[in-house]
């Protein structure tokens, strides 16, 4: 994989050719500061201080009172005693704010290329709903997803240049509260031709769906040749998407061919061949219960748990085999 192909799949590069059939999203360059706020991992866990007070958290950390907390006390030079004051991005919140009154009141977060969906739990209504500059703040720091995108972008590219992209961005996408998990769907391109659909949450059987395949399916082809066939520039990549109640269909992300992405019910090998019986497009569901993918209890994403053949995590471990082995044969060539 190229970093022109991971790039093409960040947020603030695919969005502004896709608004009309996405969720309504408005993006945000990041100032370096807030990144290095999020990539810290050193340290107390600080929230922002709030320009607002409306957006304090409950537990928030900052009270006036407690400022006298933050300096060092008289007489001690003993540098370890000293506590950082809380950060506080005042530009940023600001912006994120006027966002989210133009949004409705309440957004998804996400940044370049990841959600910080691993941490819906710590949220006072268990989603990635937001309603303050404080709630995004609280959930991108505490998420692990998020580590793909601050430190691992390019793990899979083989003209890797740089752990990070140069510019960080935070998007922030309408709230859409009927988003029905059993209608997303993952679509595989391959040399630009729609060759796998699948269900994307897999760890559900859903009889409805079943009922509605070929409508689905149609629905669905019939808005890649459409709507992105031709307006996205990669040759091989995937996306997703969900139907509304009304058959319409709307963009939810794009992600690079292989590597990090899911195959979810397919395996890359499957979907990397010819199919024998000449069909050109495969539509995958989980047809029966006994065809369940496994549960997310703890909510660690799937990504994290499937390590079967063909998997994102399988084709990680043969890529950092395959680097170990690179290196053991040049140490011993030198
Ligand atoms: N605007 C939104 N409002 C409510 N829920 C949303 C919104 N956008 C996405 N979601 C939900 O969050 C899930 C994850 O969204 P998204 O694909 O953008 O995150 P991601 O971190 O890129 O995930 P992945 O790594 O699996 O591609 C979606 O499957 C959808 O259920």
């Amino acid at each position: 994989m190229l970093e022109e192909e991971v790039n093409r799949c960040q947020i603030q590069e695919w969005y502004p050719k896709f608004k009309s059939v996405s969720i309504r999203t408005l993006i945000h360059e990041l100032p370096e500061s807030f990144v290095q706020y999020l990539r810290d991992d050193s340290g107390p866990f600080l929230l922002p201080l709030s320009i607002s007070n409306e957006d304090a958290l409950p537990n928030r950390i900052h009270n006036p009172e407690e400022e006298e907390d933050f300096a060092v006390s008289e007489g001690s030079d003993d540098e370890s005693e000293k506590i950082s004051p809380p950060p506080s991005f005042p530009e940023l919140e600001f912006l994120v704010k006027e966002s989210i009154e133009t949004l409705g009141g309440a957004v998804f977060p996400k940044l370049n290329w990841s959600s910080p969906k691993d941490s819906a739990w710590i949220s006072s209504t268990g989603t990635l709903k937001c309603t303050s500059f404080c709630e995004i703040a609280l959930l991108l720091r505490s998420s692990d997803s998020l580590v793909h995108d601050l430190r691992h972008a390019y793990d899979s590219c083989i003209d890797k240049t740089s752990s990070r992209p140069s510019n960080f961005f935070i998007a922030l996408r309408k709230w859409a509260p009927s988003i029905r998990p059993e209608m997303e769907f993952r679509c595989f391109v391959r040399v630009h031709q729609l060759v796998g659909i699948s269900q994307r949450e897999v760890t559900g059987f859903y009889p409805s769906i079943c009922e509605q395949k070929n409508e689905l399916k149609m629905a669905i082809q019939e808005f890649f040749t459409d709507e992105v066939r031709l307006k996205f520039d990669l040759e091989n990549y995937t996306f997703d998407v969900y139907v509304r109640e009304d058959g319409r269909v709307k963009l939810l992300d794009f992600n690079p061919w292989g590597a990090f992405t899911l195959p979810l019910l397919f395996t890359w090998e499957e979907l990397g061949k010819d199919s024998e019986d000449g069909n050109t497009l495969e539509f995958r569901m989980v047809e029966s219960q006994c065809g369940v993918r496994p549960g997310l209890k703890t909510a660690v994403p799937y990504d994290y748990l499937d390590t079967s053949e063909g998997s994102g995590w399988d084709q990680f471990l043969r890529n950092a085999e395959e680097e170990l082995r690179r290196q053991t044969l040049s140490a011993s060539d030198g």
